[in-house]
């Protein structure tokens, strides 16, 4: 498996500070993302991370920090920055009134290809992101995915190696998100590092190598998906019986365990690994027990944002069925 330190570092912050009059957003914080990675940065609204895309793509200038993109120092690069960089931000920078080829065109002038280069960069992204159909009609005329394909493709026409998403989804609904997905998947196996934030922690899930999540100006933690769940208590087996006696049993056996004798389901701790489900099922097993279902629940990344963020939510584990 690759690991951080056996990779190049896309993207690195050190001390990050940025402040609005007397508010502080980016308390100095720390990043790394390894080439060819994807990195999440999730938070609450308003907690600084479309300021944080906004300073490491050159949009907005840190109060301090050493930041460095794509090996150039961004303080004395900003301009070789620019060119190793593609960024969709929250508001489309597609044009509505000219056609999803004319946009594409005009991405093709700014980055000085020739025509004949810029047409067929044009077409081919045009082709990849399912807009062939819709080229010669204005992209007002778009749904939201259109255009946020459209959007993407825009920011690949000067091939970037790394790639700032933010809040690539929102707004769009379950079938066009999952296209989305689709294509940032085909974005990392082609090699790009991307940035995305997020409000959509299933989105983080699904994509991320790595996850950081900002709270009160400061990374509150970063890790895999799996390492976050991992820092929120509540792992727990479920045990459902189909015959009340059994159930009245198991309560019994397994002392401690909270019940809900209406649906004669009993919940023990347990951190799902091997080791504690044996146990469990040994201690089933010598009462003479068995469970008409049994399954595992982890804690998911809206537990840890939750957590993390000061807020508090519902339960709502994912689960995992055993048998
Ligand atoms: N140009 C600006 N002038 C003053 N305050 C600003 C400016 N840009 C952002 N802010 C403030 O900085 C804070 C962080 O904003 P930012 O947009 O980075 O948060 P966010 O995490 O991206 O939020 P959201 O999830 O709602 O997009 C907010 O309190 C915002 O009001």
């Amino acid at each position: 498996m690759t690991t951080p330190n056996s990779r190049s570092i896309a993207i690195a912050a050190k001390g990050l500070r940025k402040a609005y009059g007397d508010k502080t957003v980016l308390d100095g914080i720390d990043l790394a993302v390894p080439a060819g990675t994807v990195f999440s940065l999730l938070g609450p609204n308003g907690s600084g991370k479309t300021t944080a895309v906004k300073i490491l793509s050159t949009l907005v200038t840190a109060d301090a920090g050493h930041l460095r993109v794509g090996g150039h120092d961004l303080a004395a690069g900003p301009q070789a920055v620019r060119a190793t960089i593609g960024v969709t931000g929250q508001f489309s920078a597609v044009d509505g009134l000219i056609t999803g080829e004319e946009n594409m065109r005009l991405m093709a002038d700014l980055h000085h290809l020739s025509r004949r280069e810029g047409r067929r960069t044009a077409a081919e992204l045009l082709e990849r992101f399912d807009l062939i159909e819709a080229a010669k009609k204005p992209a007002a005329t778009y749904s939201g995915g259109m255009k946020r394909r459209l959007d993407i493709a825009m920011t690949l026409v000067g091939n970037p190696r790394i790639i700032f998403l933010d809040e690539p989804t929102t707004g769009l609904d379950p079938r066009s998100r999952h296209t989305m997905w689709g294509i940032i998947r085909e974005l990392i196996s082609g090699g790009v590092t991307v940035f995305l934030t997020t409000q959509y922690l299933a989105e983080a899930d699904e994509l991320a190598d790595r996850i950081a999540v900002l709270s009160d100006g400061k990374i509150a933690a970063e890790g895999s998906a799996d390492e976050l769940k991992r820092l929120v208590p509540g792992r727990h087996v479920r045990l459902r019986f189909a015959d009340p006696v059994a159930y009245r049993t198991a309560a019994v056996a397994l002392r401690e365990t909270p019940r809900d004798d209406a649906s004669l389901v009993l919940q023990i701790s347990c951190d799902g690994s091997q080791r504690e489900l044996r146990a469990l099922l040994d201690r089933l097993d010598s009462a003479g027990l068995e469970a008409d279902e049994l399954t595992v629940h982890t804690p998911d990344l809206d537990d840890v944002f939750f957590a993390l963020t000061g807020g508090t939510r519902v339960p709502n584990e994912t689960e995992e069925a055993v048998r």
